[in-house]
């Protein structure tokens, strides 16, 4: 089966006037005649964004990632290649391929390094490695020198659902783009109030005029358009409106298609295809702010700092030297050394935030010189050997920046920011408590928390299906009993959907080495900064009974730990602890099998059900160790059935400091299988 994304070979839905929108089309296609030979790659590694998954749902809910397949690697990718007589160019991220799918045979197919999957820029066919090697097997078969679009649309089935959906977007978007009116267009006074309001009265009109920058006057938001780059039709559009409340004035965005699916790279319509050099900035005001300055090519993030999708690498690989200004706060710089990882830090230069260093529009409205802060941009590359003067200005803004260090605060949880002080990318937590006490439900929300305030996340539910964890979460999200107010149900859902959420398809016992596989592949193509793991157990796998059970548990902590340092991803692992004993709380040495694995954790939580709990229902969580300032201790939570959310209870108790010392060890432990949930 070949599942690629096209965008241009059927007729448009809907035409504009002068450019026709070419919203991308989700097709299926049933290539019989190249049914695979090869053993195991009858399904997809992941799922194409934007496909509907949950036939179920009204719409798709989850996002989920299908870990059946086994990953390729560039070596493997290279032999194949070679042994097909297929030449190619070693780029940046991509092998630049001549492409199946036009006459020419130029290189225009790029083949992503790290997934395989490919793009062709010509045709904007884009599918899996399999597809590819399906691709060639069809080509062979055909005995024809190319596969014409003719020849692929009759393999080619449309996904009804999202044609509907594409149909609505492509009628939102022509509706806007025909109301919107260029700025030049518009009186001087209202040109005024409205580029007041976003902070770019110094941005000529030749400069928005130049990137295609709109003013949609009945929202009074900015229109930023997403053009196609084969044929300059339009993909969809961004609206930023801007709202003054309490004196602080908010920005909103919104995307069409929906932000899951937008994919423009902003300035890429205008940028040459013989330009080496490029500043990639995480707002489309920047780019704006940085080319009328300098006037370097300059391009924006789809979705700002939260993620750097790998679809978009091919467009990327024209360039020699990226430089990377995100903004001026920890996440953006933290965004930049991940994002320079996948671009290839060979070529990537980096903009430290700073005051002298702030954001891009920033500094231009401040009157700075852009060329000079180009200019003293850091190469990514490092070398592992430093010296304390090469990172002296990073120490610098840690120091500077200690409450971004501490991380992201938990809305719902303050008593949890007090002692542990944040979510921090880079570290491992564990996570127990006794069985059937709520861990899942706790970890759900505790997760969700972060996920609403931009966190990307993965859930590993290897215990409960991820439609049950969904529906939990979906609850906690409303905080409504939905079951009982079906009507509001599509309302929640479309809200769900848009958070940075996805789940993988395991379920029940897994082998650790692929679990891993599927966290790096998730890292990779969304930017993944937290993977919970529900629970350790399921990993114990059959090879290992013989073996001691805690010796194993201990390795795959280890496996997490590094995991977490290598990718800067945080990692929480829900571990069952051993034998409870009724009459006592559970301890950090309740969990672990040696203390060599509780050293691999910078946090351990525990949900405490028994001796010090006084009512049904209520818990507490302590936080038995936090590598980052020390600060343990303990807060009581009470669980709300209807909506299952622990809101911090407001009794009198306050944070309690647990004395460490204070925990024994409990020689009688035996082990906890893991039951899985149906
Ligand atoms: N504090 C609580 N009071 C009462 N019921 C709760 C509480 N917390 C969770 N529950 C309910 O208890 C059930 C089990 O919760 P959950 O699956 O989160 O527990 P768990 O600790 O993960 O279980 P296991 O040990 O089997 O993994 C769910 O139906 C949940 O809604």
């Amino acid at each position: 089966m070949l599942r690629v994304w096209v965008t241009s070979l059927l007729p448009p839905i809907v035409r504009l006037p002068n450019r026709a929108p070419a919203r991308p089309y989700l097709l299926y296609s049933c290539l019989k005649q190249a049914e695979r030979k090869r053993a195991g790659t009858g399904s997809k590694v992941l799922q194409i964004p934007g496909e509907p998954i949950r036939r179920h749902f009204k719409k798709s809910i989850l996002t989920v990632l299908d870990c059946s397949v086994q990953p390729v690697t560039v070596t493997e990718i290279r032999q194949y290649l070679r042994s097909r007589n297929i030449s190619f160019h070693d780029g940046y991220s991509c092998l630049h391929v001549p492409s199946p799918f036009t006459p020419e045979r130029d290189t225009s197919l790029f083949i992503d390094k790290t997934t395989g999957r490919f793009l062709c820029k010509a045709t904007l066919l884009e599918g899996s490695w399999e597809d590819f090697q399906d691709s060639m097997e069809l080509l062979d078969q055909e005995g024809c020198s190319y596969l014409s679009p003719d020849l692929l649309a009759s393999y080619l089935v449309d996904s009804d659902s999202d044609c509907a959906e594409d149909h609505v977007d492509a009628i939102e978007v022509c509706r806007v783009w025909d109301k919107a009116v260029w700025f030049s267009d518009l009186m001087d006074e209202d040109s005024h109030i409205i580029k007041s309001m976003f902070n770019i009265t110094r941005i000529s009109n030749s400069t928005l005029k130049k990137y295609g920058v709109k003013c949609f006057l009945p929202s009074q938001s900015l229109v930023f358009p997403w053009y196609n780059t084969r044929d300059s039709r339009m993909n969809g559009l961004k609206l930023v409106s801007a709202e003054c409340r309490n004196g602080t004035v908010h920005y909103f965005e919104t995307t069409y298609p929906r932000l899951a699916r937008y994919y423009n790279l902003f300035g890429l319509c205008v940028t040459g295809k013989k330009e080496t050099e490029v500043v990639i900035t995480s707002r489309e005001l920047d780019s704006l702010a940085v080319y009328q300055a300098t006037g370097v090519t300059t391009l924006s993030l789809p979705r700002g700092i939260s993620c750097l999708p790998p679809v978009l690498l091919p467009y990327l690989e024209q360039f020699k030297r990226i430089t990377l200004w995100l903004g001026n706060d920890l996440r953006s710089w933290e965004a930049s050394k991940l994002f320079a990882r996948k671009l290839n830090v060979k070529r990537c230069s980096l903009i430290r935030p700073g005051d002298k260093q702030p954001t891009p529009l920033q500094a231009f409205n401040e009157g700075m010189n852009l060329n000079k802060i180009l200019k003293a941009s850091l190469p990514a590359s490092h070398k592992s050997i430093i010296s304390f003067r090469q990172i002296r200005e990073e120490v610098f803004g840690q120091l500077e920046n200690a409450d971004q260090i501490a991380g992201l605060k938990w809305t719902r949880f303050p008593e949890l920011n007090k002692i542990l002080k944040g979510h921090r990318k880079g570290e491992l937590t564990v996570f127990t408590g006794p069985t059937g006490s709520g861990k899942t439900t706790f970890i759900s929300e505790y997760a969700l928390d972060l996920c609403m305030q931009g966190i990307n996340t993965l859930w590993g539910s290897f215990e409960l299906n991820n439609v049950r964890l969904a529906k939990v979460m979906l609850t906690q999200f409303a905080l409504l009993r939905l079951e009982e107010q079906l009507d509001k149900f599509d309302e929640w859902a479309d809200k769900f959907e848009d958070l940075p959420l996805y789940f993988m398809t395991f379920h029940g016992e897994q082998n650790i080495k692929s679990v891993i596989d599927t966290m790096q592949h998730a890292v990779y193509m969304y930017d993944i900064s937290h993977v919970i793991i529900d629970n350790l157990q399921f990993m114990m796998g059959q090879e290992h009974l013989s073996s001691d059970r805690f010796a194993v548990q201990d390795f795959m902590v280890g496996a997490f730990r590094k995991f977490a340092t290598d990718n800067n991803c945080h990692v929480t692992v829900v571990i069952h602890p051993r034998k409870e004993d009724d009459d006592k709380e559970l301890q950090t040495s309740s969990i672990f099998g040696s203390a060599k694995a509780s050293q691999e954790a910078d946090n351990v939580l525990i949900l405490q059900d028994k001796k010090i709990v006084s009512g049904p229902g209520k818990r507490h969580l302590q936080v038995a160790k936090n590598r980052f300032d020390g600060d343990v201790g303990i807060f009581s939570l009470e669980f709300n059935k209807s909506s299952l959310t622990f809101s911090t209870a407001k009794s009198k108790q306050k944070v309690k400091k647990i004395n460490k010392d204070a925990e024994t060890t409990d020689p009688k432990l035996t082990n906890d299988q893991p039951k899985q949930k149906k």
